[in-house]
């Protein structure tokens, strides 16, 4: 499958957020968005899940265009930067809800075994994290959506989750986004960077650099 996300212009009140991006994902790929604070990567991964609107958009799947959100069409999971299970439903029933084995997590996860009949609202901000980041990858979808994945994380739990992105792309499109820009490097097929309102597609690391999202001399 190949996803293209087109022409997008967003706008809030007077200020222009996104105007003129263009991004290529397909199958077997990471797709990463680096870019500084507030420069639009979560506006434009929830234009491309459907759940906000801009001024214009195009996206295609196979070359044919896609009018309806991608929500509807129920091939794509969205791990937002916000807590999406509520607080009340228990862990188990969280793994039901998405089709996701609690045993198979448990084996890998064996600090969350206990958790089995917790609620969601009794674990930590990060153990929370690493549950829905896991749901979100695992569930049956052909695109998968990352806001932040790595953020909140202890190292070992974003190693997991790394090993976990590279099994989980053979058979999807993973679009990827975090500050934490040296786990993206590892795990991205394609960088792109958002920054005056646009993407560049990153060829040479270097690259962000010149762009000034890092500062020179970061990149060994
Ligand atoms: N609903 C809204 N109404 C008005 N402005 C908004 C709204 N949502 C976002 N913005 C503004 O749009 C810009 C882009 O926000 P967005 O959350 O997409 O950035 P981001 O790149 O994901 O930032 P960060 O890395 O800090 O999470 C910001 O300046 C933000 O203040």
């Amino acid at each position: 499958m190949i996803l293209e996300v087109d022409n997008i212009e967003l706008n809030f009140k007077n200020k222009r957020i996104l105007s003129g991006i263009y991004l290529k994902a397909e199958t077997g790929k990471v797709i990463a968005i680096l870019g500084s604070n507030g420069c639009g990567k979560s506006s434009l991964l929830d234009i491309i899940f459907g759940n906000l609107k801009p001024k214009y958009k195009l996206i295609r799947i196979d070359n044919k265009p896609i009018l309806k959100p991608l929500y509807k069409t129920g091939f794509i999971k969205y791990l937002p930067q916000y807590h999406f299970i509520p607080n009340g439903m228990v862990v188990k029933s969280a793994f039901n809800m998405f089709g996701v084995s609690w045993d198979e997590f448990a084996s890998s996860f064996n600090a969350f075994k206990t958790y089995k009949s917790y609620s969601m609202g009794k674990l930590s901000g990060g153990e929370r994290r690493v549950i829905e980041t896991y749901l979100a990858l695992k569930s049956k979808s052909l695109i998968t959506i990352l806001d932040e994945p790595f953020s909140h994380l202890a190292p070992i739990h974003i190693e997991a989750i790394k090993t976990l992105i590279e099994e989980e792309k053979r058979n999807k499109i993973v679009i990827v986004s975090d500050h934490m820009y040296q786990h993206i490097i590892d795990s991205a097929d394609k960088i792109y960077l958002l920054k005056n309102a646009t993407t560049k597609e990153i060829k040479n690391l270097k690259e962000l650099e010149s762009y000034r999202y890092l500062n020179e001399n970061v990149l060994k």
